[in-house]
């Protein structure tokens, strides 16, 4: 493959089109953003690049990770001769995805603060800072758009499919999506990390980085507790009303979740949470039919592109963050308002989860909404 289909693989435009761009790259100290660079580079470009600060507490210094992930940018960066500059986005990371990810813990819902992160602080607060002197703004997810006949851009699925990250993209506004490029869309992370090594980049071996967005060292419960604190109630058995044992807060526990109930006799399922009456539901036995839905509704729903045409009935689906799209019909509700008929029963469906909509051969992502049951 020429350089110049590489280039029209990724960006839906020639390399003339982008060159005449002004082009942002946010760069993580990664991997993938740093052959996001790679790329661009190898076209001629010379884009600027944006490390995101965000520490990981008000007062505390920030952590070492972050240090590393840094020095990573910068050594990338230089690599390139581009130039790198550092984005505070401490204070909207904590008042908006915070903000939006206890709001729903505290009404018993599962939130995904990931896929706020897209919208309110990659494509967002950083865009409102700095982005915006900027026509596209590139970085590292495994994602790829198209142009339709209409020249409207859609966002597409990565031909990876454990790395596909258009689920975490799926709440973005239609105008971030316009301006979002994604150079390593096409490619398999095997690839990735082919040409970080042939480039001897100085992260081509660094692991891939894991658990919530920007706060990836820190622990989940311990971020809850740190802002609801503990709140200990009753843990109940769904078919007997037999209790149990207790939870110290319905918070730390996520309805599918087999692991870290601590009781005995087990397995246990969580399977309902009882938020008026501090309740937690569980069920017994190694895969219970509790543990999974097959119809499910979902509200608000977020379109990417164009809204749902409701002759469009037959759907793929995710509901977390895993390789699989489930087939589906839905059932269409109103305004932004449908219920999923899944082809198969699915496991650890929770309200507040977000459910990513995707045409039938998921190709094209479609948006998303969230989970009522
Ligand atoms: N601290 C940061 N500063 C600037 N951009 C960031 C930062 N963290 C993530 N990004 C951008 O968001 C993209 C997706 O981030 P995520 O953490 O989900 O992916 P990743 O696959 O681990 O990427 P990478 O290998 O580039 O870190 C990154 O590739 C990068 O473009």
């Amino acid at each position: 493959m020429d350089n110049s289909s590489l280039i029209c693989n990724f960006a839906h435009m020639n390399i003339k089109e982008l060159q005449g761009k002004r082009i942002a790259v946010l760069l993580s100290g990664g991997v993938d953003s740093s052959v996001v660079l790679h790329q661009l580079a190898q076209q001629g470009l010379h884009p600027d690049c944006f490390y995101i600060k965000i520490g990981p507490e008000e007062e505390e210094e920030w952590d070492c990770s972050s240090e590393e992930d840094l020095e990573m940018a910068t050594a990338v960066s230089h690599k390139y001769g581009c130039k790198l500059e550092v984005i505070d986005c401490h204070k909207e990371y904590w008042e908006q995805v915070t903000t939006y990810t206890m709001d729903k813990v505290k009404a018993g819902l599962t939130p995904n603060p990931d896929v706020m992160c897209n919208r309110l602080i990659k494509f967002g607060a950083f865009h409102d800072k700095r982005g915006k002197d900027y026509d596209l703004i590139a970085t590292g997810h495994y994602a790829q758009t198209e142009i339709d006949s209409e020249g409207r851009k859609w966002l597409t699925t990565s031909p990876d499919p454990v790395k596909d990250q258009t689920d975490f993209l799926a709440q973005i506004y239609d105008w971030q999506l316009k301006k979002a490029l994604f150079p390593i869309g096409h490619m398999m992370k095997e690839e990735v990390r082919e040409i970080a090594e042939r480039e001897h980049l100085v992260n081509a071996k660094r692991k891939d980085s894991q658990g919530i967005c920007f706060l990836g060292k820190i622990n989940y419960n311990d971020y809850i507790r740190r802002y609801l604190g503990e709140k200990p109630g009753e843990v109940v058995e769904l078919e007997t009303g037999k209790r149990i044992g207790q939870h110290q807060g319905l918070w730390f526990h996520t309805i599918g979740q087999r692991h870290g109930l601590g009781f005995g006799g087990g397995p246990w399922f969580v399977v309902k949470k009882d938020v008026a009456e501090n309740i937690l539901y569980v069920s017994h036995g190694y895969d219970p039919k509790t543990a999974y839905k097959q119809d499910f509704r979902v509200h608000d729903f977020h379109h990417l592109t164009l809204p749902l045409d409701p002759q469009q009935t037959h759907i793929t689906f995710k509901i977390r963050h895993t390789p699989e799209y489930h087939p589906a019909t839905i059932e269409h509700e109103g305004e932004g308002q449908f219920t999923v008929h899944s082809t198969q029963p699915i496991h650890g469906v929770a309200p507040g989860q977000f459910c990513v909509i995707y045409d039938e051969q998921h190709h094209r992502c479609l948006g998303s909404g969230e989970i009522t049951v």
